[in-house]
């Protein structure tokens, strides 16, 4: 809510409200003239000009009731519009520091459904929220005083209709949909995450069961998002029924209490119809506030958990001060450890070790040994929890982040391919690269022909699907190799290849000018131009691999 708050340009904002204001007051104000134009052309039908002032009014309030309107429209969209451009970027601003290391364990379509709903509850603050409820405080007080001054009594009626309508339905509305709100919530929610889930493993699925269980399991997930919405509709039905009724106590009040006086002679029939009419067209300024109250509930929760995102701790922060500049591009974890949060032994204890510029080592050991551990201390995806990390004899902490991320280029074990072109994912490691460029690079990983076959242009599918995962790794690789970084970091990168292929592209890593740090399972492909590096886990006894 303090993200909404700070965001919305106060001017406008105000504007916004005085204009919804004047609306509503022109609705009640063209009511109440129709009344009286309508009981008075009854009453004196041969006087046109007796009836001139009201027709005008009625004119004039029909006429600035539609611009007003108009134009609050107007003005109330620009701010949603501006306030939701605000609140998606410093959303997304917010989001990019924490990955991917403090993302870890956040389940993706959570996450997505988490923004999607919580931007959707946040944009409609102003709207739904804020406006109405002081459209509902300034209309509302300027009905009742106006009721009071046709008729003493009268202004307490829609001072408590008003109250009725605008506070005691929608709180109990609220009260009494709390729990299947939540409920419609929580399905919508584990529904984003299951579809997302489902989508991307359908594959498995259908070579599983036919996807039998993981459709049973959608199909009971929507029965149970229908209960909820089920009984969330049934308190709905019963506040639209209040919300409707109320109003028609306001207009009997006016028949008794301004008609007592109308039958007595004391008062005229024009304010009669005037004041019914009136008093019922001032219902319209709580109108708004039947849906801000569950949202005011839900715009709060979807507030926190938007601030509790931005103040999740990223795994690493930029230094406050820049540090001495890096001599070189030597990089050396100093008696390194690293223990996950929540594990209960290290991953990574007392590791050195000195990787000269230009030199290729080849990180091998056990599954679990810390490998790809070490691979994320080197690029600063996380920081260790003992020890320092070194890049030119500078402690990678104390330099700006950029300036360390832009000295590695990164092939992960299982590089996310994004479902766009072949060029539009090479040239993520550099945009400025041409043709020529990306076909040269392309067929240093042996994947040329693939690439005369699909295109630069062609599309690599959803997740890169219509490539083999040996493919996608090789395209990870080739992107890479694109990035001028000096320090290259390569994950497994012949996992998916068979031992020729393998080959070819361990030989190619060797001929690289630059820094090549690479993590492999196949000590056999490796020959002379490389340092082996044998890690083992934390508390593995000497001797045993
Ligand atoms: N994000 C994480 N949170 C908690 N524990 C983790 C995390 N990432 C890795 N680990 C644990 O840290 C240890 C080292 O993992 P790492 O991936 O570095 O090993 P590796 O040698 O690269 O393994 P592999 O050869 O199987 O890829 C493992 O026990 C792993 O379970």
């Amino acid at each position: 809510m303090r993200a909404v708050l700070r965001h919305l340009p106060r001017g406008r904002t105000a504007l916004a409200v005085a204009l919804a204001t004047g609306t509503v007051l022109s609705g009640a104000a063209l009511l109440a003239t129709s009344g009286a134009l309508v009981t008075n052309a009854s009453l004196r039908p041969e006087s046109l000009l007796v009836l001139l002032p009201l027709i005008t009014s009625v004119r004039a309030f029909g006429l600035s009731r539609a611009a007003l309107r108009y134009v609050e429209r107007l003005v109330s969209h620009d701010v949603t519009l501006r306030l939701v451009a605000r609140l998606r970027t410093d959303l997304l601003l917010g989001l990019v520091p924490l990955s991917p290391a403090a993302l870890t364990g956040v389940r993706g379509g959570e996450l997505l459904a988490r923004l999607h709903a919580d931007d959707d509850a946040l944009q409609d603050v102003l709207l739904r929220l804020l406006a109405p409820a002081a459209v509902a405080v300034l209309a509302g007080s300027a009905a009742v005083v106006l009721a009071a001054a046709v008729h003493p009594g009268l202004g307490a009626v829609p001072a408590a209709l008003l109250l009725l309508l605008g506070v005691v339905v929608p709180a109990w509305a609220d009260r009494a949909g709390a729990p299947a709100a939540r409920a419609v919530a929580a399905a919508e929610e584990a529904r984003g995450a299951d579809v997302l889930d489902l989508v991307r493993g359908l594959a498995d699925h259908v070579g599983g069961d036919g996807g039998a269980t993981a459709l049973a399991a959608a199909d009971a997930r929507l029965r149970e998002q229908e209960a909820a919405e089920r009984a969330a509709a049934r308190v709905a039905a019963v506040a639209t029924l209040l919300r409707e009724g109320v109003p028609a106590l306001g207009l009997v009040a006016a028949f008794v209490l301004v008609g007592g006086g109308v039958a007595a002679g004391e008062t005229s029939p024009l304010l009669l119809a005037a004041a019914a009419l009136g008093v019922l067209g001032s219902f319209e300024a709580v109108a708004g506030l039947g849906a801000a109250w569950p949202l005011a509930g839900g715009a709060r929760a979807a507030g926190r958990r938007v601030e509790a995102l931005a103040a999740t701790p990223p795994a690493v922060v930029d230094p406050e001060g820049p540090g001495p500049r890096p001599a070189g591009h030597d990089v050396a974890p100093v008696d390194v450890g690293v223990t996950y949060p929540g594990a209960s032994s290290p991953a990574l204890a007392h590791l050195d070790l000195v990787v000269r510029a230009g030199e290729k080592v080849a990180l091998v050991g056990p599954s679990g040994a810390g490998k790809s551990t070490v691979l994320a201390l080197l690029l600063r995806a996380r920081d260790p929890s003992a020890g320092r990390v070194l890049l030119g004899g500078a402690d990678l902490r104390r330099l700006p982040l950029d300036e360390v991320r832009a000295a590695s280029a990164w092939v992960p074990q299982e590089p996310q391919v994004p479902g766009a072109s072949l060029a539009g994912n090479l040239r993520m490691g550099d945009p400025a690269a041409d043709d020529g460029r990306l076909r040269a690079v392309l067929a240093d990983v042996g994947l040329a022909d693939r690439a005369a076959d699909l295109g630069l242009d062609g599309w690599v599918g959803e997740a890169g699907s219509r490539l083999s995962a040996g493919e996608r790794a090789r395209l990870g690789l080739a992107r890479a190799l694109l990035r001028p970084a000096p320090l290259l970091l390569v994950d497994e990168p012949t996992a998916h290849l068979d031992r020729a292929a393998g080959a070819a592209v361990v030989s190619m890593l060797a001929r690289e000018p630059r820094t090549v740090v690479m993590v492999t399972h196949d000590a056999t492909l490796l020959d002379e131009r490389w340092r082996v590096v044998v890690l083992r886990p934390p508390g593995t006894p000497p001797g045993i691999p």
